[in-house]
C-alpha cells in the first residue's frame, strides 16, 4: 500500500511518517481528540476470510507462519491494502510468547490453542520462565519491516491477558466452562496468584518487544474474562492485568482493553488500567459509556455475524453502532469480536467504505 491510497482526511502532509502515524485518526480517537471520520480497524482482519491469507499459509502451520518475518510483514499488510482500514493488527497470536518460552502447544485448525501438557501444580509453574526479547526476535524484525511499509498507518500490537492465558494454560485447550481454571482459581489463591503473575510478567514482556519495535497501540485481550463475576474479576484477575497496563503506561502509547461478554466488566476493564475499553455488541456502546465512566475511548461493537446479512441490513446496524457512539469523546470503530473465518471480504471493505463516509458527514468541522 501506498502512503496516498489512504481515505479522505488521512493523506499524508508535510508530516513526518511519524507525525502522520500519531496525527492519524485512529490514534486521535484513542487520546480522544476530535476526528475527521471514525476510525475503522477489525479484530482478527488478518486471516481466513482473505483468500490472499489462505493461499500464503497453504502449508504452513499457524504458529510456524508467526516465526518468519517475511509472511507475518505481508499478512498484516493484506487486510490494510484490501480493506483501507485506519489500523493494522500485527500477525500474531496470543500464544506466542508461551511458545517462545518452551511450552509446547500448538494451534489446531477450527479448534485454538491446544497445550500438550497443562500447567496445573506449582512445579508446573516453573516451566513459565521469563520472557526475554530474544526469544521473539522475529517479532522485532517483522515490526521493523512493517512499520516501514505502512507509512501513516498505526500497527496495533498485542497478548493476551493473564486470565486468557492462564485458562488455555490449565484446561490445555479452548474451554466453554474453565471449570479446572476456576477450581485453581477458588481453591487454591496462591497458587493462582504466582500464575497470573508470571503470565502478567510474560504479557509485558511481549507488549514491550512490540511498542519497542514500533507499535503505536497495544491491545490486551481477556478473551474469556466475560465468563467471571465482577467480584472474582476484581479480586483475582484485575491485580495481575493491571500490572500489565502500568508496565507499559511510560511510553505513551494507547492501551486497550478488550473481551467478549463483558457488559457486567465494562467498568473494571477501564478500571485496569486501559485508555480505551473495547465493548462486544451485546452493550450499545452510549450504556457501556455510562459502564466504563468518563475518560476513556471506546472501540467496537458490530456483531461479526451482522455480516452475512444483505448489505442494507449491515448498513442499518453500522449506523446504530454510530448512533450510540454519538457524542462519546473516542470511538474507534470494530466488531464486537473477531471476523468469522467464512466472512465475505467485500462485506468489509464495503463496511469501512461506509463508516467512513457515514461519519465524515456526522463529524463536527474538524480536519485531521
Ligand atoms: C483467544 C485468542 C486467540 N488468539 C487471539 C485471541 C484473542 C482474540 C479473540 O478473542 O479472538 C488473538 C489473535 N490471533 C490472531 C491475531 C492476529 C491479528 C488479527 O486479529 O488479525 C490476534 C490478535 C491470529 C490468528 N490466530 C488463529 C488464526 C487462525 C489460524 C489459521 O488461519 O489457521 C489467526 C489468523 C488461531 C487461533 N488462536 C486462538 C484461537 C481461538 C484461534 C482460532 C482457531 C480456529 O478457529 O482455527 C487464540
Amino acid at each position: 500500500m501506498s502512503a496516498n491510497e489512504r481515505p479522505p482526511g488521512q493523506q499524508q502532509t508535510g508530516l513526518s511518517a511519524a507525525g502522520a502515524t500519531a496525527d492519524s485518526a485512529f490514534l486521535r480517537a484513542c487520546r480522544r481528540e476530535p476526528v475527521s471520520h471514525t476510525p475503522v480497524w477489525f479484530m482478527r482482519q488478518a486471516g481466513r476470510s482473505l483468500p490472499e491469507y489462505r493461499k500464503l499459509r497453504e502449508g504452513i502451520a499457524m504458529l510456524d507462519s508467526c516465526t518468519r518475518p517475511d509472511l507475518v510483514t505481508e499478512i498484516t499488510l493484506q487486510p490494510v491494502r484490501r480493506h483501507r482500514v485506519d489500523a493494522a493488527v500485527f500477525y500474531s497470536d496470543i500464544v506466542v510468547p508461551l511458545m517462545a518460552i518452551g511450552i509446547d502447544l500448538d494451534i489446531k485448525p477450527g479448534v485454538g490453542p491446544v497445550v500438550e501438557r497443562p500447567i496445573r501444580t506449582r512445579a508446573d509453574l516453573e516451566r513459565l520462565r521469563p520472557l526475554d526479547p530474544d526469544d521473539v526476535k522475529y517479532v522485532t524484525e517483522a515490526i521493523g519491516a512493517l512499520v516501514g511499509e505502512l507509512g501513516a498507518t498505526p500497527l496495533v500490537g498485542f497478548a493476551g491477558a493473564p486470565f486468557t492465558l492462564a485458562s488455555y494454560l490449565i484446561e490445555g485447550g479452548p474451554s466453554r466452562n474453565h471449570e479446572h481454571t476456576k477450581a485453581l482459581m477458588y481453591g487454591d489463591p496462591a497458587f493462582w496468584a504466582a500464575l497470573l503473575d508470571r503470565l502478567a510478567d510474560i504479557a509485558t514482556a511481549f507488549l514491550k518487544v512490540q511498542i519497542e519495535a514500533g507499535a503505536s497501540a497495544v491491545q490486551l485481550f481477556d478473551s474469556w474474562a466475560g465468563a467471571l463475576a465482577p467480584a472474582d474479576y476484581r479480586r483475582s484477575v484485575l491485580p495481575a492485568s493491571s500490572k500489565v497496563f502500568a508496565a507499559v503506561a511510560g511510553y505513551g502509547v494507547p492501551r486497550i482493553h478488550y473481551g467478549v461478554g463483558t457488559g457486567e466488566l465494562l467498568g473494571l476493564l477501564g478500571e485496569a488500567g486501559a485508555d480505551v475499553v473495547g465493548v462486544d455488541w451485546r452493550v450499545p456502546l452510549d450504556e457501556a459509556a455510562r459502564r466504563v465512566g468518563p475518560g476513556k475511548a471506546l472501540q467496537g461493537n458490530l456483531d461479526p455475524a451482522v455480516l452475512f446479512a444483505p448489505r442494507a441490513a449491515v448498513e442499518a446496524k453500522a449506523d446504530e453502532v454510530l448512533e450510540a457512539a454519538r457524542g462519546l469523546e473516542g470511538h474507534i470503530f470494530n466488531l464486537g469480536h473477531g471476523v468469522l473465518p467464512s466472512t465475505d471480504p467485500d462485506a468489509l471493505t464495503r463496511l469501512v467504505e461506509y463508516v467512513h463516509t457515514q461519519s465524515a458527514s456526522r463529524a463536527p468541522s474538524v480536519k485531521v
